[in-house]
């Protein structure tokens, strides 16, 4: 147990001696197996991850938008469900937490794939369609700051990057709980909602995911 260390490069250097090289589902087993058994940490984890899953291969995405990378947990996790040719686009602001992230998606050999892009989502968003080459996108996974779903929700639309039929889902609407974006979804003529409930990451916490789906 190295004190010095942040508990993200304890997660990265777990993965890089017990995980498979290029094998995502080794990397996702063994960050969950590190976190349910050594140190908790805000991976979006494997039951809720099976919710993911699913919702990801319904979707069937070409182009994929996570905000919140962390550790990669999820960005690992979608990409290794992504047709060929298809691509996620994953947007982490804290400097620390990208690096961590960046090595771990190419010890899970999925950078062919991914592209973590380094900023606040409130930066990248109006950015994707000139910079990164966006037309829309077909599948996004919230996962950062709750009391930015709303917004963020609101940036997409005005940057017209959802199409009909695009997918968002959200982690942690009951823990730590994002009610206003909930609520925003809920009411909006624009999305159709489904709820998932579930439990809070290694804990026996109530959690649930929310899936809204843009209707145009
Ligand atoms: N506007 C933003 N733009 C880009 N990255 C962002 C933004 N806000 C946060 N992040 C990044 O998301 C990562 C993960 N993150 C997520 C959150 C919000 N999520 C949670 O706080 C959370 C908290 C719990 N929890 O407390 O039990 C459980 C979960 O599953 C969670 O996602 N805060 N940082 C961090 O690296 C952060 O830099
Ligand atoms: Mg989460």
């Amino acid at each position: 147990f190295i004190m010095n260390q942040s508990k993200e490069q304890r997660i990265l250097n777990f993965v890089l001696q017990n995980a498979v090289r290029g094998d995502p589902c080794s990397v996702v087993d063994t960050i969950d197996k590190y976190c349910s058994q050594k140190e908790w940490a805000m991976n979006v984890g494997n039951e809720k991850g099976l919710i993911l899953d699913k919702t990801v291969e319904e979707a069937n995405p070409s182009v994929a938008l996570e905000l919140g990378t962390y550790c990669g947990y999820s960005a690992v996790r979608i990409s290794r469900l992504l047709k060929a040719g298809a691509r996620l686009l994953t947007v982490e602001f804290n400097p620390e937490f990208a690096a961590i992230a960046k090595q771990m998606i190419e010890f899970a050999g999925v950078q062919d794939k991914v592209k973590l892009l380094e900023g606040p989502s409130e930066e990248i968003i109006p950015q994707l369609k000139k910079k990164y080459e966006v037309d829309t996108l077909d599948f996004v996974f919230l996962d950062h700051w709750k009391d930015r779903y709303t917004p963020d929700t609101i940036l997409l639309q005005e940057c017209n990057l959802l199409r009909k039929g695009s997918v968002l889902l959200a982690d942690n609407v009951i823990f730590p709980g994002a009610p206003d974006f909930l609520n925003y979804v809920r009411k909006s003529p624009h999305f159709q909602c489904t709820n998932y409930p579930s439990h809070l990451e290694y804990m026996q916490v109530e959690d649930a995911m929310e899936k809204a789906v843009f209707l145009g």
